[in-house]
């Protein structure tokens, strides 16, 4: 199960922010989109979720089905979103708010979903609130909250993961743990993960396919090695970026030059 968005134009109150969008989240991969503030990002991913109704394009499953004529139930057992904000509701455990995950599944009765229990804990677990599960979520921190709602679209169990700046709010072993999260969802599970990633490094370790927005356009993409590109990048982002090869791992290493770097005491070293 994958996802893409082809040729899409979105706005608000007749503002155009995307302007002939086309990406694609394929199966068993990795897209991470990246790109300035303000270069539609968001809105892209939004509409993808179909949270945001295109001005013009097509939201489609890789089998050229409209993923915009399911019924809401349908596409939220399909693809989930965990996105930038969302209400904290007030007094409800970490352990319900992740069974929020499980709507798509639910019907008239108690055990129409036999399957949520297990989906519920599996989330949990992956994600290290297992120990947090009876705390009321208004009292937990921003990373702590993070994980809770990415536990909540794990347990949604789709084909479709869409994450839109997953690690903010998250210390650096949370930031791992979730780009490792998204390679064995992609890797062990088949799953289509689309992220938005601000930071460049990670996108170009974790990704199998990078987009970059510039303005509301993709502007190229590509693996992180054809994408994350010095002057591609530099004139996007608008300052010098410069980007080297780690010889032993081959990955892709972005730097951003700004005066801070250029102090005596950094470049005699
Ligand atoms: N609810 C809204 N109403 C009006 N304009 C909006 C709204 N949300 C976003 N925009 C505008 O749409 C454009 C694209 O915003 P979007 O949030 O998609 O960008 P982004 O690339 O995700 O940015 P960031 O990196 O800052 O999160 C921006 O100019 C923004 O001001």
């Amino acid at each position: 199960m994958g996802l893409a968005g082809v040729d899409l134009r979105l706005g608000y109150h007749g503002r155009r922010v995307v302007d002939g969008a086309s990406i694609g989240i394929e199966p068993a991969s990795v897209t991470a989109l990246v790109g300035p503030n303000g270069s539609g990002k968001s809105t892209l991913l939004r509409a993808l979720a179909r949270l945001h109704r295109p001005e013009d394009g097509q939201v489609e499953f890789p089998d050229g089905s409209d993923a915009l004529a399911l019924s809401a139930k349908e596409f939220a057992r399909k693809v989930t979103l965990l996105s930038q904000s969302r209400p904290t509701p007030s007094g409800v455990s970490v352990r319900d708010v992740v069974g929020y995950g499980r709507h798509p599944y639910r019907g008239r009765w108690r055990n129409d979903d036999p399957d949520g229990n297990t989906a519920i804990t599996n989330a949990m677990d992956v994600t290290g609130v297992t120990a947090m599960a009876d705390r009321a979520v208004d009292e937990l921190s921003g990373g702590e909250l993070q994980r809770v709602w990415l536990a909540t679209c794990l347990a949604q169990d789709t084909g479709v993961l869409l994450l839109d700046e997953p690690t903010t709010f998250l210390d650096l072993r949370y930031q791992i743990e979730i780009l490792d999260l998204m390679r064995d969802l992609a890797d062990d599970h088949g799953v289509a993960v689309g992220v938005v990633l601000h930071d460049l490094n990670q996108a170009a370790a974790v990704a199998d396919r990078v987009a970059l927005l510039d303005r509301g356009r993709v502007r190229a993409t590509g693996t992180p090695a054809e994408v994350l590109e010095a002057a591609a990048l530099s004139e996007t982002y608008g300052i010098r970026i410069d980007v080297s090869t780690d010889s032993a791992t081959g990955l892709i290493a972005t730097q951003p030059v700004g005066r801070h770097l250029q102090r005596p005491a950094l470049q005699s070293s």
